[in-house]
């Protein structure tokens, strides 16, 4: 292999963030050829590299082996789509179904959710990031181009859905033929509505012994003013009548207008980080191509970059990941690729295209490393994950009590357990997270602070920086819009639980004889820990729920600290509703005192609003004497229960000299 520096102009912006990264020129067999490329090589890569450049890669079929140059395909045989439904309603068992159909990946018992790739949607068995793969289809004696979009089903990911689909002209609605419509499924609906985009409703599951199609087609009459023949039933998991769900995406769903004659002009959608290959950007092309060497601008910087190398890639069976649209590397934040960004040519200027709204944080917590040493391999973790993942949004911080550490924003909290999970999987990190807070604001009073900020109205995601009473003319906090759609047997419980978190109805209608659909305003704080786990709960798991922002309203907030014997725990604080301040100081002391191993001192654990206490617990002394039931003199036992223990405290976090468990941060939060 041949490495060489080159002081690229579409790396520099990159290469200024990682310092220690080469650009070399590789030889690369793909498909019995040899092609060059350019690499990226860093050095926490360990192997093989990443092609930095505008990269065609398709899939195909058995009788399409060969590459084929993408700017000859004819337009009018492309489709592009989403699937979009409600979680679990079988949006990824569907896809394996197409990727089998089109010969992508061969049949096995095998494939399940062969697109969810991520360890963490193995494991969870859901969709966290949107998938795309590129199909041939034959019908009525021609290749169609199917490239599809498999998305997330959780509220959580719905903005990975709305980018997912400005890339496509129609969409597969799926609904579970047992549930019916749920929460998610109407948010989607009207994600692909309002972008004016071809809606082809199928019913999944109906092989179920309780699925009654019938009834979710009236629903979908009902609610989405869709005539029920338009619907499609099928059964993802036995395969019944998948293929005709691909006829109809050829018959219904329009190609894209986009034509080759045209100026190039291309939408960045989506981005991943790929241990091997690097940073790739998808593209949406909305008209034009683009060759090796053209000199192409990214709208959000105005900076012309050169597209270094275009690699056909023949691809075989097993490498259907990245086979979509035109991939064109390298994104950080900022730099070309931006998500959102529109590419052209320099030499043909064109109009960018509206782009995203930036995806918006719903909640802000801290997260540091257990040990500060640690704090280098933590930042670039952190780093290449958000890579990953544009919808996190980092800022630096730091605090004299925890040290140097991120303010992270998440979409929720699945959100954030999906990116720890990921630190702690793929990265080996082992942070702390701080308790949770939503977005508040303050109209500031002070003249002083007004001028410290450079602005009247702040965003407050660190309770650490919450402004005193005195200092403010108000304090704002975020509200949504929830959907609940339930059966009406439970009608009852559930309005008395949104009481419970201060939410105003706006709406309830029958959506078919027993299923209700509310519509509430609710404070966001109310409902991002713990509400849809109380939901589901009281509802026998019948309840699906769904919300987006709805603006900001004035609220009576205070600032909550917690101590252990008398010292004040950063992690923590929170910021709460004056009316709720008691039963959250008094539910949170009693849940840490439970979560608080009892230790060799007796510990207080405290509210306190100011400097009032308002609510107090005290765990008793004790002391664990792991070897206590160990007699004689087995040694390697000893080590193992002595190990096991020292284990046990990594997962501590000691403050003073009390530890606590690292979990403890945000398990506090949840209500019971
Ligand atoms: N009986 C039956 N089960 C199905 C069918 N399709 C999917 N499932 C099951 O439903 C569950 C969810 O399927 P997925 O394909 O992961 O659903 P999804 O919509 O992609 O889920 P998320 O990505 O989490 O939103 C899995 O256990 C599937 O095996 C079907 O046609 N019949």
């Amino acid at each position: 292999m041949m490495s060489l520096f080159r002081s690229h102009g579409l790396f520099l912006p990159f290469i200024k963030r990682f310092p220690d990264i080469k650009i070399c020129r590789v030889k690369r067999r793909s498909q019995g050829c040899m092609t060059t490329c350019t690499v990226i090589r860093h050095r926490w890569m360990k192997s093989s590299c990443w092609s930095i450049s505008a990269v065609r890669e398709f899939s195909s079929n058995a009788s399409e082996k060969e590459s084929l140059d993408m700017s000859k395909f004819p337009v009018e045989r492309i489709r592009n789509f989403s699937i979009i439904a409600h979680i679990d309603h079988g949006k990824s068992t569907l896809a394996d179904r197409f990727l089998e159909i089109t010969g992508a990946i061969a049949k096995t018992a095998s494939n399940k959710q062969v697109l969810d790739k991520l360890q963490v949607e193995r494991e969870r068995g859901s969709t966290v990031k949107a998938q795309t793969a590129s199909l041939f289809y034959q019908h009525d004696g021609q290749t169609y181009l199917l490239n599809l979009i498999d998305t997330p089903g959780h509220v959580d990911f719905s903005y990975e859905v709305s980018r997912s689909i400005s890339a496509c002209q129609g969409v597969l609605l799926i609904v579970d033929a047992n549930q019916g419509i749920q929460a998610q499924t109407v948010a989607n609906f009207y994600l692909a509505f309002e972008a004016q985009l071809t809606i082809i409703p199928v019913i999944n599951k109906i092989d179920l012994k309780n699925a009654d199609p019938e009834r979710v087609e009236k629903q979908i009459e009902k609610v989405f003013d869709i005539p029920k023949d338009e619907c499609i039933r099928i059964s993802a998991k036995l395969g019944t009548n998948v293929d005709q769900v691909l006829q109809e995406v050829v018959k219904r769903i329009p190609h894209p207008t986009a034509r080759v004659e045209d100026p190039f002009k291309a939408l960045v959608f989506d981005s991943t980080f790929d241990h091997y290959r690097g940073v790739v950007a998808n593209i949406a092309l909305f008209g034009g191509h683009v060759s090796r060497g053209d000199k192409i601008v990214s709208a959000h910087l105005g900076k012309p970059y050169e597209v270094n190398e275009l690699v056909s890639v023949g691809c075989t069976n097993l490498t259907f990941d990245l086979l979509h649209f035109d991939i064109l590397a390298l994104r950080y934040a900022g730099q070309v690729g931006y998500i959102g960004d529109t590419l052209y040519l320099q030499k043909q200027p064109v109009e960018p295209l509206p782009g995203f709204k930036p995806a918006k944080a719903m909640v802000f917590a801290g997260m540091y490393p257990m040990d500060q040493s640690e704090y280098t391999a933590l930042r670039s973790a952190v780093e290449k994950l958000t890579l990953n993942d544009s919808n996190v949004t980092v800022q630096r911080d730091s605090s004299l009590a925890l040290g140097a550490e991120w303010r992270l924003g998440f979409l929720g909290l699945l959100h954030m357990e999906v990116f720890n999970q990921h630190l702690e999987q793929e990265y080996n990190a082992s942070v702390i997270v701080t308790a949770l807070t939503v977005p508040y604001k303050a109209v500031l009073a002070s003249v002083k602070l007004i001028k410290e900020h450079g602005e009247e109205v702040i965003t407050i995601i660190n309770p650490a920086q919450f402004p005193d009473k005195s200092q403010v003319v108000e304090y704002l906090e975020p509200m949504v819009m929830g959907t609940i759609i339930a059966p009406d047997d439970f009608t009852g419980k559930i309005m008395t639980l949104c009481q419970s978190r201060r939410a105003i109805q706006k709406n309830m209608f029958y959506i078919d004889d027993h299923r209700v659909m509310m519509k509430y305003i609710f404070p966001l704080n109310e409902i991002v820990v713990d509400f849809y786990d109380q939901l589901k709960s009281m509802s026998s798991g019948y309840a699906s729920f769904d919300y987006e922002g709805a603006g900001y309203e004035a609220a009576d907030l205070i600032k909550m600290d917690f101590l252990l014997n008398g010292r004040p725990v950063e992690e923590l604080a929170i910021i709460v509703h004056k009316d709720s301040a008691y039963s959250a100081g008094k539910a949170i002391c009693e849940r840490l005192k439970e979560s608080i191993p009892r230790q060799m001192f007796e510990i207080a654990v405290q509210a306190a609003i100011g400097s009032k206490i308002i609510a107090r617990e005290t765990i008793k002394a004790y002391r664990k004497n792991v070897l206590a039931k160990c007699y004689g003199g087995d040694i390697t036992r000893k080590m193992k229960l002595l190990k096991k223990q020292a284990e046990g405290k990594k997962k501590l976090r000691r403050i003073g000299n009390i530890d606590v468990p690292k979990d403890a941060f945000i398990n506090v939060l949840k209500r019971k």
